[in-house]
């Protein structure tokens, strides 16, 4: 079974009213190849949730950036994942490296959100990633397997997670993996799946790349045979995330 090219846009902490609607009406606009072919699903500031999924176009899907581990109750600040549900929001983030890094959640409170969350019935963008360091002590497997394992270990039902490999040191820095250091990891990704799940939930599940993916290098990234789509950050906010929906096309042809 072939995977389905999948682009989701996170805006993280981005945006005014009147931006998000301009944003919104230029996605809305766009002529992109269909749903048969690529997801797209775009992340709000949990402030805007209600208002993309009201004036967003039918064939986009929304996402939250982040959900509460458990059921709600006396947890300030937090949006549980029966919330998101009750809106309608189909898909929530959980695990992003900026969380992980600034706010400390770690990979079993990670897992356990991501397990929570597919319990509700929302689907999840679940990341993982290195950082420089880690990458330049050569434990980037390691890291990125201990982070999908403790996911692993809460969740038996795949089927409605994509997991996003976000390589710190390319998250908003401009330096984007190249498509073979992108290609090496989702390959090892996979592998662990097919050893560690199953080899159906290995060769079915999208795994998708995030950090610095723009306009110019979505294609060569894309065409990559382990590489089932993107996360964008920066670029989700600017027209040319159009580009980067169409670099589904290069599956096409592959
Ligand atoms: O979730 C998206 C990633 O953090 C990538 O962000 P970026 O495209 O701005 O590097």
């Amino acid at each position: 079974m072939a995977r389905k090219f999948f682009v989701g846009g996170n805006w993280k902490c981005n945006g005014t009213g009147e931006e998000v609607k301009k944003i919104v009406n230029t996605l809305n606009e766009a002529q992109v190849p269909s749903q048969d072919l690529v997801e797209v699903v775009v992340s709000p500031p949990y402030v805007f949730l209600p208002l993309v999924k009201s004036i967003l176009r039918p064939d986009f899907h929304v996402a939250a950036q982040n959900c509460w581990v458990k059921k709600g109750g006396a947890f300030t600040g937090e949006v549980s994942a029966e919330m998101l549900v009750n809106l309608d929001i189909p898909w929530v983030i959980l695990g992003h490296s900026e969380r992980r890094a600034l706010l400390n959640e770690t990979n079993e409170f990670v897992g356990d959100k991501v397990a929570y969350a597919l319990a509700q019935g929302l689907k999840v963008i679940a990341c993982v990633g290195e950082t420089l360091e880690q990458r330049e002590a050569g434990s980037t497997m390691d890291v990125v397997a201990a982070q999908t394992k403790a996911i692993a270990d809460r969740v038996s039902n795949w089927s409605n997670v994509v997991v996003a490999y976000e390589p710190v040191w390319a998250i908003g820095t401009g330096k984007v993996a190249s498509p073979a250091q992108a290609q090496e990891v989702h390959d090892e990704l996979r592998k662990w799946l097919a050893k560690n799940v199953s080899a159906d939930v290995a060769a079915a599940t999208r795994i998708i790349y995030g950090g610095s993916v723009n306009g110019g290098n979505c294609k060569e990234l894309g065409g990559q045979a382990d590489v089932d789509g993107f996360l964008v950050g920066g670029a989700s906010l600017k027209p040319e995330f159009i580009d980067i929906i169409k670099a589904a096309e290069v599956k096409k042809s592959a």
